[in-house]
């Protein structure tokens, strides 16, 4: 999809991106050929608000406050890019429920927040920040500000994922002894880098002279660190933070420092950034056993690189239709394997909206509430994943019903949305070779009608409105079998069956959909009346063949015909009709109380 467009009147219509923080250049370049670039620093949460409505990308660092209302004011967004690794200032759960893809860059800054940690390390354990202050004041205490080696000491380390094992192999390499508490952690990864993993927080306090933290700041982590964790830990030990504030509590570390039960402290991250002044994150920055940076970890010139390349190539691919490679809310799958399903997305979503238009027109938001099996067939069997398929039949489900909700239907909230509307989707997968059939690949949705329930055994409908037809009919017609199969053929996706039709045609544009009686003269009747009715019929395809049994299904090939059906008799037949307007109601009513056509739906898709 191309990215760039202007309006008639020659005005810019490209999507815009929002960038209210520093984000190096080097990716915000590759945005600018097909993006309007608007960077916007030191806007107030509020002034964000009132503008994030006309924008289709946000990229923020860790200032930006990514709340559920901001996101609610995106009513455009369809990415957040968090120039780093923490995502903890972005509301995933309200991004996933508004479809919003939160991409982030999992490794850009790893080793620059890694090096940080160990220049914090090594400038508590030598008093780097101490002496630099007391020599510009003037002073020469050389013998006050005596350190410690780290050479032969044990660094305990919280969290040992990315930039906890890049510490330990920079650690390991100054000499020294490593262990790690991380509940979650590779123990091979662990083994490779001479990380002694203990099973509890304690013994770790126990036996560390540092105490490093590497976790996320989530709901488990808030508070990880209090009164009880720091009471353990040796009176020569210092604690370094490079993660999150709040992980360790303020508070409490201040407390242990001035009680002298903790030597010293690294801290590049606090619980409100700035701190606020009074707050403890304040007092701990003024206390002379602290080495303080104001959240400094990912500013390198390299880290800032790499990060803003990375996200900003992400938005690139998210708004031109492709799936982006770190997506924090979202199943990542492969650009080429997308590749691959997307004309079978196409098919999902026509399928959804061709279930909801044809077999439920009437009330159709209640009947949804139902159970869909779905069948991934042939060459599909196989697919890694069914993500984008599900997100598009979901789509397609609900587009004739909520158009705007539908639009907004993506891999990142398809699930959520269809268990909010109570539509239980289940998947499988048949292997079965389909090369007989001219295809390699279908999909079959059937809707599991629960015929124990009184209500739908009672159901009495009105042919005029709905597809399911009156008992009080003539002839009584079967009730139809809620079955769509599709197939993709030259990257065309096609209906190979509709009910109990075996059929194929294209889904596409405006459709009248007639369920007659396999008599002679319908076609023309149908044609006769939209002819009439100023209705051009631009293709036709008939599907004579009843369909009793998967077994039993025929293919029908494509007719266009201008007079007779099938046979005489109880045969019902399909008339599948491309028409190049919509067909008001009363038409289609009126096609009913002719003799022999038992329903007509109208379509569009
Ligand atoms: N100061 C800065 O500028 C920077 C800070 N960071 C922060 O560093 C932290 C670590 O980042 P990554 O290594 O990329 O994350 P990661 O996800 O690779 O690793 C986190 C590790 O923490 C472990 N963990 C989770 N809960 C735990 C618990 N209750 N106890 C012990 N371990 C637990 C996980 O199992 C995982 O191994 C994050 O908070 C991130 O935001 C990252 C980059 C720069
Ligand atoms: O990547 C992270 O988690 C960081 O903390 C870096 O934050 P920043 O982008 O420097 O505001």
């Amino acid at each position: 999809m191309a990215l760039k467009s202007t309006t008639a009147n020659g005005g810019d219509t490209r999507p815009k991106v929002l960038i209210p923080e520093k984000v190096s250049p080097d990716g915000l370049r590759l945005l600018q050929a097909s993006l309007e670039v608007h960077e916007r620093k030191g806007l107030n949460h509020e002034e964000l608000q009132a503008i994030i409505g006309d924008y289709d990308a946000l990229i923020v660092r860790s200032e930006t406050k990514v709340t559920a209302d901001l996101l609610a004011a995106g009513k455009k967004l369809r990415v957040v890019a968090r120039a780093g690794v923490g995502v903890d200032n972005v509301d995933l759960n309200a991004a996933t429920k508004l479809g919003i893809i939160v991409v982030n860059s999992p490794q850009g800054n790893i080793n620059a927040a890694a090096e940080h940690t160990i220049a914090l390390l090594m400038a508590v354990a030598r008093n780097v920040g101490e002496a630099s202050a007391s020599l510009k004041a003037g002073k020469w205490e050389r013998s006050k500000l005596v350190g410690i080696e780290v050479k032969g000491k044990t660094l305990g380390i919280i969290g040992l994922g990315k930039v906890g094992l890049t510490v330990a192999r920079a650690a390991g390499g100054l000499g020294m002894n490593l262990a790690a508490y991380d509940p979650y952690a590779n123990p091979s990864l662990a083994a490779s880098a001479d990380v002694e993993l203990v099973p509890t927080m304690e013994e770790l306090f126990s036996q560390a002279d540092f105490l490093t933290i590497h976790t996320p700041m989530i709901a488990s982590t808030k508070g990880l660190i209090g009164d009880a964790e720091l009471a353990k830990t040796k009176p020569t030990a210092c604690i370094l933070n490079v993660a999150r504030g709040g992980i360790v509590d303020e508070t409490a570390l201040l407390s242990a420092l001035e009680a002298g039960t903790l030597a010293g402290a690294g801290i590049d991250v606090f619980t409100a950034e700035p701190p606020q002044s009074g707050d403890a994150a304040s007092k701990l920055i003024a206390h002379p056993k602290v080495v303080a940076t104001p959240h400094l970890g990912a500013s390198t010139v390299e880290a800032q690189e790499n990060v803003s390349i990375d996200v900003c190539t992400q938005v690139l691919s998210i708004l031109s239709g492709q799936l982006p490679r770190s997506a924090v809310n979202a199943p990542i799958i492969l650009p080429e394997e997308y590749r691959t399903l997307q004309p079978f997305v196409t098919l999902m979503e026509k399928m959804g909206s061709l279930y909801t238009q044809h077999f439920s027109p009437a009330n159709a938001a209640q009947r949804l509430r139902t159970t869909f099996e779905v069948t991934y067939e042939g060459s599909l069997a196989s697919a890694n994943t069914t993500k984008p398929l599900f997100a598009a039949l979901v789509k397609g489900l609900l587009s004739p019903i909520s158009s705007t909700e539908s639009l907004n239907i993506n891999i990142v909230n398809a699930e959520l949305v269809a268990k909010e509307r109570g539509i239980l989707i289940n998947e499988s997968r048949s292997r079965e070779k389909l090369e007989q059939e001219g295809y390699s690949a279908s999909v079959t949705l059937k809707a599991r009608l629960d015929t124990r329930s009184p209500s739908a055994s009672r159901v009495k409908q009105d042919p005029l409105n709905s597809n399911t037809p009156s008992s009080s009919s003539a002839r009584q017609p079967k009730i139809d079998e809620q079955i769509i199969t599709g197939f993709v053929s030259n990257n065309t996706p096609y209906i190979g069956r509709l009910g109990r039709f075996s059929t194929s045609f294209i889904p596409e544009g405006n459709m009248l959909i007639c369920r007659n009686y396999d008599e002679p003269g319908k076609i023309g009747e149908v044609g006769g009346r939209l002819g009439r009715a100023g209705v051009n019929i631009r293709s036709m395809t008939v599907a004579p063949i009843e369909v009793s049994g998967d077994s039993s299904l025929k293919k029908v090939d494509s007719v266009v015909q201008s007079g007779e059906g099938g046979a005489k008799g109880e045969n019902e037949a399909l008339m599948i009709l491309g028409v190049d307007r919509a067909v008001d109601d009363e038409v289609r009513k009126s096609l009913i109380r002719q003799e022999g056509v038992l329903e007509a739906s109208l379509v569009t898709l």
